[in-house]
């Protein structure tokens, strides 16, 4: 690392030096004040550490900085401009296209702080699976995650604690287990699309006889069906998002959850000053996110005592086949691997991740079938063609078998979440010196990887890689592959790899079948403005900026 004098290791030599001169030269041969000393020997340590970590270190002894980089940089902010007012993930995706390279690509940030964007398999496939371990989250943003999902969930945690977590989780998460919870997707689903049925009759009778306008917020829906979904299939309780979405336990999981100016001021704080002294601060929404955290907390307290409950009445009774629990909560309790609060962050975690990510992949769906009608048509062709039920009988019910085998369906499903990437870039800091395709990378190094830019790379999925295009994912004889196409798996970075790779891939992509399925089937959809500008929101998640309405024409599904 660059320097191993740490900020709070300066701090604490300013404020004991003033007592150390004053046991050293008694008789006060010293004249200073102790606030006086405290302050010159801050700045004499602070200002040569600066001088030497942003300006002499990175420019001329960085192993790092012969490395291709990005040209017009700030002397001191390096690409911290673009970086800033550029959706996640996006100048680095023009750099991987524009600099030759082989693997890394070198920028610099806030006070040349050292970057690395992985380029290559090569590079991917060293970073998260070979050497996952070397690199860890880093803690600007594991300290302002922790506030709202707990600091022990999976998401966040590290090293031993990370791989006896994932090894305890994963049962769960496997194919064999998601299987069981497609007929959940499927009811809430049709949940989902018996609600907007309900809003389209409300527009109709206010019509009083006009044509009423049938538009509806595709993302407002996703988002209430998504959050229902992972709320009975991670904790057992729904938020009834879908039904009532002015419910007490949804309105609190939106206060957490929600990415307003108030947040986004909290997060630039975060930066600068220690997480414990941001969150006193006299700010509503600190304040907002105690109370809700606190009605969400105990609703999952609740929730695992039942549980325990239950098993411990059904253990007596000597009956465990009763239990038979499938959602996630369940099999974490089941696996004895997690006391109580450690349970209330993976849920918590599994909130947070399972909700907006599928939620925002519907929406970015929905614009995809808008913009290309021939795909629209054609899926709408083949679910038909498949037989499923009918998404309005109340009493029909799908299995896993009935959507997965709809080729069609996968095909589009992974071109979307190839094209629109939802998670457009993930970040990690080198917690020890390693080495990334034979480059040595020195401890406290940052790394991205841009997914959405390895998704659109043209070397790795052909000239048509920006094209919207599920052809790509069916072989010859029209049956599903798995590939898109590309040499590497790594080509294909929506869900990332590895030991920290998305957990919950195959339950995200159930559920997305089922309400991808179940709204072609019920509508057709058309943009309300056809020349709408599609931009991306800034956050961690890739949503579209001002949501998507469309028009629907119900169909006899
Ligand atoms: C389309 C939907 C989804 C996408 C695109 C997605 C993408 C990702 C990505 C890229 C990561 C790696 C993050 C990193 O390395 O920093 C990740 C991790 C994770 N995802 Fe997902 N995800 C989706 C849905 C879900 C769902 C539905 C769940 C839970 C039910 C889930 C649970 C998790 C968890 C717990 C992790 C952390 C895994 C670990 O660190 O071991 N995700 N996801």
């Amino acid at each position: 690392m660059a320097s191993s004098v740490s900020k709070r290791a300066i701090f604490f030599v300013a404020a004991a030096l003033p007592y150390a001169l004053e046991i050293l030269t008694p008789g006060h041969l010293y004249q200073a004040s102790k606030w006086q000393t405290a302050i010159v020997a801050f700045l004499a340590i602070f200002i040569p550490r600066f001088i030497w970590l942003s300006i002499i270190y990175p420019f001329y002894f960085s192993p790092l900085r012969h490395l291709p980089q990005p040209k017009q940089n700030s002397l001191l902010f390096g690409q911290m401009y673009r970086i800033l007012t550029e959706s996640i993930g996006s100048p680095q995706s023009q750099w991987m296209r524009e600099i030759p390279n082989d693997g890394l690509i070198y920028y610099r940030t806030l006070f040349n702080t050292e970057w690395l964007v992985l380029t290559s398999p090569k590079a991917l496939s060293d970073a998260l699976t070979t050497k996952s371990y070397d690199l860890i989250k880093p803690p600007i943003i594991v300290g302002s995650l922790a506030r709202i999902l707990g600091a022990s969930g999976i998401l966040l945690v590290e090293n031993e604690e990370h791989k006896h977590q994932r090894k305890n989780l994963l049962p769960a998460f496997q194919y064999r287990h998601i299987k069981n919870l497609y007929p959940l997707f499927w009811n809430k689903a049709r949940d989902m699309i018996s609600a907007i049925d309900r809003e389209l009759s409300e527009k109709k009778k206010k019509s009083e006889g006009s044509v009423p306008p049938n538009i509806v917020s595709v993302d407002h829906w996703t988002s209430r069906a998504t959050l229902d979904i992972i709320g009975l299939a991670g904790i057992g309780q729904s938020f009834n998002a879908i039904e009532d979405e002015t419910n007490e336990l949804y309105q609190s999981y939106q206060t957490i959850f929600a990415q307003d100016r108030q947040a986004r001021i909290l997060g630039v704080l975060n930066t600068f000053f220690p997480f414990w002294l941001v969150r006193k601060l006299p700010f509503p929404r600190n304040y907002q996110i105690v109370k809700a955290q606190s009605m969400l907390q105990k609703m999952c307290l609740d929730l695992i005592g039942q549980k325990r409950a239950n098993s411990a009445a059904a253990d007596k009774e000597g009956s465990r086949e009763i239990v038979d629990d499938i959602d996630i909560l369940g099999i974490a309790l089941k696996s004895g691997g997690f006391s109580d609060q450690g349970i209330i962050d993976q849920l918590m975690t599994f909130l947070a991740a399972g909700h907006e990510t599928t939620a925002t992949a519907m929406t970015w769906a929905m614009l995809a079938l808008c913009k290309h009608p021939n795909v629209h048509n054609k899926l709408r062709e083949e679910l038909r063609a498949a037989k499923l039920p009918n998404i309005r009988d109340t009493e029909s019910q799908i299995f896993a078998e009935q959507i997965d085998q709809i080729a069609y369906l996968q095909a589009v499903m992974n071109e979307v979440l190839r094209v629109y990437t939802p998670v457009p870039a993930t970040f990690r800091v080198a917690q020890r010196d390693t080495t990334i395709c034979s480059q040595f990378v020195p401890k406290g190094t940052m790394v991205l990887t841009s997914s959405v830019g390895t998704n659109h790379l043209s070397t790795l999925w052909g000239d048509d890689c920006d094209e919207f295009n599920p052809e790509r994912w069916l072989d010859e004889s029209g049956r599903a592959n798995t590939s898109g196409g590309a040499e590497s798996n790594y080509a294909n970075m929506t869900f990332s790899h590895g030991p920290r790779g998305c957990i919950g891939a195959s339950f995200a992509k159930g559920e997305f079948a089922c309400l991808l399925a179940a709204w072609v089937l019920a509508y057709d959809s058309v943009l309300v403005d056809e020349n709408m500008k599609v931009e991306k929101t800034p956050g961690i998640v890739s949503r579209i900026k001002d949501g998507l309405d469309v028009k629907l024409t119900s169909l006899k599904a």
